[in-house]
C-alpha cells in the first residue's frame, strides 16, 4: 500500500466523528436527517477492539445484524435500536444504502496507488506506523520461532517457493496450479506438503491422493474452505468447524431444490428465457451485415444464468426484472472478489483489511436490500412463491436469509454463469458438436410439437422436468466437457477428525488438524485419462477416455463424500439457455461488429482459483433460424 493510501485509511476511519460526519453529509447531501445515536455504538464495540472496522460501516444497521461480515466477540448482544439511524422509512433506508455505497467507492479510490497525499498527513500518522511496523517484527520474529512442527509420516514439506512467515502462500495464491503441479511433480509420491503462514497444508495427487481426498469422512470440507480459499462467504472460523451452519446450509438448500419445488419453478424458467430470448432478437443490427445480431455473451447469457437461479434460491422481486438482479449480482460478485490472503495467512490481521471493510459494506448493501423487500411484503400482504418466502416462513432471522443468500451464490451463481456460458462459446466457436446439439434439440422438438403452428418455445415450454433431464445426453456430454476444459481450481479439507489419515497405502499421512488440497487439472488435464486434454472433445467418454470406471477422474460436480447439491438445477438451467438459443437462433463467434471470427477465444488463465467470467468481452453473432 502506498503512503498515501495509509494516509487515506486513517482518513477513512481514523475516528468515530471523522466518519460519522462523513455518512452524516452524504444523507444529508440526499436531503434526509438522520438521527445517529452513536454514544451505544460506540460504547459497546470499543470493548472489543475493532473500533475503526465498525467506523468505517457505521454506515448501515446492516453491519451490526449481519455477522457474515462483521460479528462482535461470541455472546455478545447488539443493541440494534440504539445503534443504527433513527427512523425506518423508505428514503432513509435508500439514503442510508447510498451512503454505503458512497464510501465503499471512497474506500477503494482511497487503498488504489493513485491516491495522492500531504506530508501532514504522514507526519500524524507516524507514531501509528511505528506501532504497527514494531507489532510486525515481534509477531515475525515469533512466527519464525514458533515454526509449526511437521508430522514425520506427513508427506515431504516443498520448500522451493517458501518465504519466511508467508511460507509458500505467494506461490500457492498467485500461481496456484503452475506451483501445485510442480510440486507433484518433485515428489516421489506425488504427495507434498507446504505451508500458508503456519498452515501445514497437504497437496494430495493420484487414484490414492484422490481417494484419500475425496472419501475420507474426517476431512471437513467447510473448515477448508474457510480456512484456506480467499473468498468464502464466512468470516467466523466457529460458523464451519463448531457451528452447525454447513448443516443448515445444505439441509435448506436441499429442501428448496426438491424436485417439487423444480417442477413448480419449471414455468417461470421457462418464461425468463423466452423474455431473454425476444429481447436478443429485438437487438438492432450488427454493423456488419443487417441480418446478424451481436451480443456480449458474459453480459447477457451470464445475466440470465443468474437471474434462473436467483429464481430459485433468492427473490422474485430481484429475479423478475433483470436490470435489479444484474445490480444485485454485482454485489455478490464484488463480495466475493473482494477477498484477503493476508487475512488468511495473519488471521489477526483480518479486520485491518481493505476486504473486510468492503465486506462490511457490501454485507450492509444487501442487508437494506432485502430489508427493503421484506418489509414491503409485510406491508402490502404480498406473498411469494419463492425461497425468500420459505425462509421468512420459517421466521429465519434476517442475518441468517443474507448469509444464505451468499452462501448460496458462492456456491452455485457464479460457477452455473460462468460454466453454461463457456458452453455456448465453445458450442459457437465448435461446428461439429454445435451441429450435434442442434440435432438433438430439434429431434426433441419435433417429438413434442402437437400442432404444426407451435413455436420452438411453445413446445420446449410443454416438456416436463423428467424429459429435460434425460432427453438432452449430447448437451449434457457437452456440459461436462466444457467443464473439464474451462474449470481450474482447487478445493480444500481440513482433518478435524483429531486423527492421521493415511493417503492409501504410501505410507504418508494427512496428520490431525492439517489442511488438504487437490487440484482439479491434476486429473482433468492428465493425458492418461484425458489424451490432448486440452482440446475440447465430448466424444471422447463414448471412447472409453475419462477414466471410465476409475473412481473421481471427473471432479467437476464433485466427488464422493461432497458431490455438488445443486448439479441438478445447474444442469436444468444450462440445458434450458442452450436448447432455446440452439433451437431458436443460428449462432457463431463474432467481433463486436458481427464480422465472423474463425478462431477460437482463448480459454482461462488455468491459475484462476476457479471458473470465471472471460477478462475480455466474448461476442457471438445471430440470427433467427428459418424453420
Ligand atoms: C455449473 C455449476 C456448478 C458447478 C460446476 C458446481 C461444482 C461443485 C463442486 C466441484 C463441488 C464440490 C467441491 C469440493 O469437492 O470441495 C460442489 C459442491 C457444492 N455445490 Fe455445486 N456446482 C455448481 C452449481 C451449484 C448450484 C446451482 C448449487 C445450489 C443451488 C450448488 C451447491 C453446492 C453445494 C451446497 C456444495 C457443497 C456440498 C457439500 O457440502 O457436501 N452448486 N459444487
Amino acid at each position: 500500500m502506498s503512503r498515501g493510501s495509509t494516509t487515506s485509511l486513517r482518513g477513512l476511519c481514523g475516528t468515530e466523528t471523522q466518519l460519522v460526519k462523513q455518512v452524516h453529509s452524504c444523507l444529508l447531501r440526499r436531503g434526509d436527517r438522520p438521527g445517529l445515536c452513536r454514544g451505544s455504538a460506540k460504547r459497546h464495540w470499543h470493548g472489543h477492539g475493532t473500533k475503526w472496522a465498525l467506523k468505517a460501516s457505521a454506515l448501515c444497521r446492516a453491519a451490526a445484524r449481519y455477522p457474515a461480515c462483521y460479528r462482535p466477540a461470541a455472546g455478545t448482544q447488539i443493541p440494534v435500536n440504539n445503534l443504527w439511524l433513527a427512523g425506518n422509512s423508505h428514503n432513509m433506508v435508500s439514503s442510508v444504502e447510498s451512503a454505503g455505497l458512497h464510501l465503499l467507492h471512497k474506500a477503494q479510490n482511497l487503498f488504489s496507488p493513485s491516491s495522492s497525499s500531504t506530508s501532514t498527513d504522514v507526519e500524524s500518522i507516524r507514531p501509528i506506523l511505528t506501532s504497527l511496523a514494531a507489532i510486525i517484527i515481534a509477531y515475525g520474529i515469533w512466527a519464525v520461532l514458533s515454526r509449526p512442527r511437521i508430522h514425520k509420516n506427513s508427506p515431504k514439506l516443498w520448500r522451493a517457493y517458501e518465504w519466511p512467515l508467508l511460507g509458500s502462500a505467494p506461490s500457492f495464491y498467485n500461481r496456484r496450479r503452475d506451483y501445485v503441479m510442480q510440486g507433484h511433480k518433485e515428489s516421489k509420491t506425488g504427495n507434498f506438503s507446504f505451508l500458508v503462514g503456519k498452515k501445514h497444508v497437504v497437496a494430495v495427487a493420484g487414484p490414492a491422493g484422490r481417494k484419500t481426498f475425496y472419501e475420507s469422512r474426517g476431512l471437513n470440507f467447510s473448515a477448508g474452505f474457510v480456512e484456506l480459499l480467499a473468498g468464502m462467504p464466512f468470516t467466523q472460523e466457529a460458523d464451519a468447524t463448531e457451528g452447525d451452519w454447513p448443516k443448515y446450509f445444505n439441509k435448506t438448500l436441499v429442501t428448496m431444490l426438491r424436485t417439487e419445488m423444480l417442477v413448480k419453478k419449471l414455468p417461470v424458467l421457462c418464461n425468463d428465457v423466452r423474455a431473454f430470448c425476444d429481447r436478443l432478437a429485438s437487438e438492432s443490427p450488427s454493423k456488419s451485415s443487417p441480418e446478424w445480431l451481436v451480443t456480449d455473451v458474459f453480459d447477457t447469457v451470464y445475466s440470465l444464468l443468474t437471474q434462473l437461479l436467483s429464481r430459485i434460491v433468492g427473490a422474485t422481486e430481484i429475479a423478475k426484472d433483470i436490470e435489479t438482479s444484474n445490480k444485485v449480482v454485482r454485489i455478490f460478485e464484488r463480495f466475493e472478489k473482494s477477498n484477503s490472503t493476508t487475512g488468511i495467512i495473519f488471521p489477526w490481521l483480518r479486520v485491518f483489511t481493505p476486504a473486510y471493510v468492503t465486506r462490511m459494506v457490501l454485507g450492509a448493501v444487501l442487508y437494506l436490500k432485502f430489508d427493503r423487500i421484506i418489509k414491503d411484503r409485510k406491508r402490502t400482504g404480498r406473498r411469494e412463491d419463492d425461497a425468500l418466502q420459505y425462509l421468512l416462513d420459517l421466521g429465519t432471522p434476517m442475518e441468517t436469509i443474507i448469509k444464505f443468500q451468499i452462501s448460496a451464490v458462492w456456491a452455485a451463481l457464479l460457477t452455473t454463469g460462468a460454466n453454461g456460458t463457456w458452453l455456448l462459446v465453445i458450442l459457437a466457436s465448435n461446428p461439429e458438436w454445435k451441429a450435434k446439439c442442434r440435432e438433438e434439440i430439434d429431434g426433441a422438438v419435433a417429438r413434442h410439437r402437437t400442432s404444426p403452428g407451435q413455436s420452438v418455445h411453445d413446445v420446449l415450454e410443454s416438456l416436463t422436468l423428467e424429459q429435460w433431464e434425460t432427453e438432452f445426453p449430447v448437451v449434457d456430454v457437452c456440459l461436462k466437457e466444457a467443464m473439464r476444459v474451462a474449470m481450474p481450481g482447487a478445493v480444500f479439507r481440513k482433518n478435524t477428525s483429531g486423527f492421521d489419515i493415511p493417503i492409501g497405502d504410501t505410507g504418508e499421512v494427512i496428520p490431525a488438524g492439517s489442511f488438504a488440497t487437490y487440484i482439479q487439472d491434476e486429473v482433468h488435464m492428465d493425458d492418461k485419462y484425458y489424451p490432448d486434454p486440452t482440446r475440447f472433445d465430448p466424444g471422447r467418454y463414448e471412447r472409453n477416455e475419462g477414466g471410465k470406471g476409475e473412481p473421481h477422474t471427473f471432479v467437476g460436480w464433485g466427488s464422493g463424500m461432497h458431490p455438488c447439491l445443486g448439479s441438478k438445477l445447474a444442469k436444468l438451467e444450462i440445458f434450458l439457455m442452450v436448447a432455446c438459443v440452439l433451437g431458436r437462433f443460428d449462432v457463431e463467434l463474432s467481433d463486436k461488429d458481427g464480422n465472423a471470427v474463425k478462431e477460437p477465444p482463448s480459454m482461462l488463465d488455468r491459475n484462476e482459483h476457479t471458473v470465471a467470467k472471460s477478462k475480455t468481452p466474448i461476442y457471438l453473432r445471430y440470427k433467427e433460424r428459418k424453420l
